[in-house]
């Protein structure tokens, strides 16, 4: 049984992967992100990620399982089959992944599906797609985590984007404590971070922190 897409999912949303913990341990770090409570978790290994195939799918099991555990829905980036070996809740793609159309028949309903949409443009196109759940739009500010990012967003871009998306929009990209605030006065429903905190000194204390902004009613 997966869980059903809730917007509240995205105010504390944390994607990470083996590449973004070198020398860590990625199971430690979900599970001491579950404790504090994040909203969602998007298991997202690629790029620089050492796993071969069956690893992948090994941590996938363990992380599933964490995040059943604690209710929180387990979101696999990218990997529409991956997604559907580890039953996972939900899956993320993007503008240059599988086809969203195509993901959606693939999963069927089985699974909620997030897109990436970083202009008005491709909003305007995913209004048009019935079930999509939510919409990722970034980077919001410059980041160091995905070498292919698109160009910068920032906050009246985001703002803009908010304002046309039927769907509810996680911001993602370069978003720090101090950006907190100021995202979630765009109307946007939450901050997706890898780095905030998989380099976290205290990762309870900066997931509270997520936890802590209130969503501005647009
Ligand atoms: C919540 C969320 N938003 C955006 C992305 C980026 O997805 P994509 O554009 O497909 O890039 P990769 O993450 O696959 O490099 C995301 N993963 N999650
Ligand atoms: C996956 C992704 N998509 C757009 S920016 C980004 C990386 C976000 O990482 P960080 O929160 O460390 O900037
Ligand atoms: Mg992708």
């Amino acid at each position: 049984m997966t869980l059903k897409f809730n917007k509240r999912q995205l105010q504390a949303y944390f994607v990470c992967g083996t590449q973004d913990v070198p020398g860590k341990d990625l199971e430690t770090i979900v599970q001491t992100a579950l404790d504090a409570g994040i909203t969602a978790y998007q298991y997202r290994d690629k790029g620089a990620s050492q796993l071969t195939a069956p690893q992948r799918l090994a941590l996938g099991r363990r992380l599933r399982q964490r995040c059943a555990a604690a209710k929180v829905p387990f979101i696999v980036d990218d990997d529409v089959e991956l997604a559907l070996a580890l039953n996972a809740d939900g899956i993320h793609v993007g503008q240059k992944d599988d086809q969203v159309t195509t993901v959606l028949q693939r999963v069927a309903g089985k699974i909620f599906v997030g897109l990436s949409c970083s202009t008005v443009a491709e909003i305007e196109i995913a209004n048009q797609i019935d079930g999509i759940a939510y919409i990722g739009s970034g980077p919001i500010f410059p980041t160091t985590s995905k070498a292919d990012a698109d160009p910068v967003v920032g906050l009246a871009g985001l703002r803009q984007l908010v304002k046309v998306s039927k769907r509810p929009i996680v911001a993602i990209g370069g978003i720090t404590v101090q950006e907190l605030g100021p995202v979630a006065h765009t109307g946007a429903a939450g901050s997706a971070v890898i780095s905030m905190l998989a380099q976290s000194p205290d990762i309870e204390q900066t997931v509270n922190a997520m936890l802590a902004v209130t969503e501005v009613r647009p």
